[in-house]
């Protein structure tokens, strides 16, 4: 039985600035499973850091109601929210560690406001960062470590008073992208081993890709799409979603190779350009052969791409067709009916099109 761990209802933010008023979050539901990896995915300004500082109360809405742990937050006292907000952990893109104290007295800074004893506190800070894999820097401090090893002090920090939630705001920005895919295999494995529900903020699909279950796509300060990310990534709906699933897939720099390079507008009647997706058990067929076989249709392959999610494989790839129009046709059709979505990227004039 799933549980759900974040409510938000109708959530609007919304700032003054100067004479105007900007809606940072308009009307928003969100809902999260407990063990969830959660993404949410925007361009800079959509309103997903916004959003997401409210499942704390760190940014109190306009209006709406904030359910967390089926606790209404905005109903809290000042005491209870305290000790609610203790089980959402926070992570962000500059790690914002204390430069002057140590790695290790670091993670126990936020054990200092809780009843444990010195000794008991260095034990549990020893603890989280043997669990992030930094116990032998303990007695470095942060100007010491690599960025890679400073979101991992931060995620050990985040970590001290056992939270139920971990948010993480842009967490790895500003990592490379081999040290990006370290801490997101790191918030993974803590996610499996302490049923952590995260909630991932980023600009990335690729980040998504990596972790989540279930994605949000935020534009302009609403959800314009959301589902499981099998879902989302085989048949995206919105433009700016197949947009960042295009970049995460390497399909869009592809395309945009293909449609620039000169030999593109020299494609005669019969050659047509396609973009395929497949899903599922379509990526095991053998389409190429197939299109030559049953419809004298060739299949010149210029870019293809293979994406395990979970279970389900996705596979990408742009193909020059060659063969008379009307076999063209009927090569697509066979396509569309074997699951595999088609997208014609250059024209062909209308009267060599047969329906
Ligand atoms: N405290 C504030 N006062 C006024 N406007 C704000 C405030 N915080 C955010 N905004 C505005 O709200 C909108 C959403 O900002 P938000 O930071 O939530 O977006 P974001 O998707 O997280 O982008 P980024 O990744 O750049 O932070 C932006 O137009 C921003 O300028």
């Amino acid at each position: 039985m799933t549980e759900t761990i974040i409510d938000l209802k109708k959530i609007t933010v919304a700032f003054k600035d100067g004479e105007n008023q900007v809606q940072a979050v308009k009307d928003v539901d969100l809902q999260v499973e407990k063990g969830d990896i959660y993404g949410i995915v925007g361009y800079s300004g959509a309103g997903k850091s916004t959003l997401v500082r409210v499942i704390n109360l760190l940014q109190k809405p306009t209006s709406g109601e904030v359910h967390i742990n089926n606790q209404n937050l905005l109903k809290l006292k000042p005491v209870e929210l305290r000790q609610a907000r203790t089980k959402i952990g926070m992570i962000f893109q500059h790690f914002n560690l204390m430069k002057s104290r140590t790695i290790l007295g670091n993670v126990e800074y936020p054990l200092l406001k809780t009843k444990l004893s010195k000794k008991d506190r260095i034990q549990r800070a020893t603890e989280l960062l043997k669990l992030v894999g930094l116990e032998q820097r303990k007695n470095d401090y942060p100007r010491q470590l690599s960025g890679g090893q400073k979101q991992r002090v931060a995620i050990a920090r985040a970590l001290a008073n056992n939270p139920d939630i971990l948010i993480s705001d842009e967490a790895t920005s500003a990592l490379d992208p081999k040290t990006t895919l370290s801490i997101l295999k790191l918030l993974k494995r803590l996610n499996q081993t302490l049923g952590l529900t995260i909630v991932l903020i980023t600009h990335e699909m690729q980040a998504v890709k990596e972790i989540c279950n279930h994605v949000a796509v935020m534009q302009k300060g609403k959800i314009v799409e959301r589902g499981n990310i099998e879902d989302i990534f085989s048949t995206p709906q919105k433009k700016l979603t197949q947009e960042f699933i295009n970049i995460a897939t390497n399909v869009g720099p592809a395309v945009e190779k293909v449609t620039e390079n000169p030999s593109f507008k020299l494609l005669t009647q019969k050659q047509q350009l396609v973009q395929l997706n497949f899903i599922g058990h379509s990526t095991e067929q053998p389409i190429i052969s197939t299109l030559a076989k049953q419809f004298d249709v060739d299949g010149n392959i210029l870019f293809a791409n293979v994406e395990q999610l979970h279970e389900e494989t996705l596979g990408f790839m742009i193909l020059v067709l060659t063969g008379e129009s009307k076999n063209i046709e009927t090569a697509i059709q066979f396509l569309k009916e074997n699951q595999v979505r088609v997208k014609r990227l250059n024209e062909v004039p209308k009267s060599e099109v047969q329906s």
